[in-house]
């Protein structure tokens, strides 16, 4: 079974089966079946790339419904700590953060869910991170959450003094007080 469970509902990491030889390796970085023989009801519309040098941190970002997206998010170069929040009220894991290594070593894929923020924090020289999304891009829905949020308490993994972070994310709200969008 290629999807592992995080223990948070709908958050599940993929491992694809890689196949190697003498040349390389090749694997199916996506399967509509396989996803589907699994009971994930998805249909991406939109692919994200993004490339980015050591200690850049990108988010907490989410899109507020009926925008908000599931991703898919894998790397292609170098590794990347990658954070999630559960922002579902009504979920048992509610303010809880999760987070792993993905890199385009270990080939794993975060399958998140609607009703998380993202982020990822770069911990190679550079990194290459592409995702799918099963909602188009809407700036007006667009919501954040700062990095360093003294609630979810994110360990990013890098040296923080040598962050390089977004003004926009910069002047992202704190999570207490976030109105409830999921
Ligand atoms: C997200 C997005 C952005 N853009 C444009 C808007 C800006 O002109 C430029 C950079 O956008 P931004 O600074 O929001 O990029 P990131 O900080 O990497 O944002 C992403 O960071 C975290 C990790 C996420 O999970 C989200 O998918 C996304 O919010 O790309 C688009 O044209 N389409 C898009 O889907």
């Amino acid at each position: 079974m290629p999807f592992v469970q995080t223990g948070f509902a709908g958050l599940l990491i993929f491992e694809p089966a890689v196949f190697e030889d003498s040349r390389g390796y090749f694997f199916e970085s996506y399967n509509e079946n396989v996803f589907r023989e699994a009971d994930i009801d998805i249909r991406f519309v939109q692919d994200n790339q993004a490339r980015s040098s050591y200690g850049v941190l990108r988010g907490m970002h989410y899109q507020r419904p009926p925008y908000a997206q599931t991703k898919l998010v894998r790397v292609l170069e170098g590794a990347i700590w990658d954070v999630v929040a559960d922002l579902r009220r009504s979920s048992p894991t509610f303010g809880q953060v999760y987070g792993l290594e993905l890199s385009a070593e270990n080939k794993k894929q975060l399958l998140v869910p609607a009703g998380f923020a993202h982020g990822y924090a770069v911990l190679s020289p550079t990194a290459e991170v592409f995702y799918k999304c099963d909602h188009f891009y809407q700036k007006a829905s667009e919501g954040g959450i700062r990095y360093d949020d003294p609630d979810l308490q994110i360990d990013w993994k890098i040296d923080l003094s040598r962050a390089v972070i977004s003004e926009k994310d910069l002047q992202l709200p704190a999570f207490r007080g976030l109105p409830e969008e999921f």
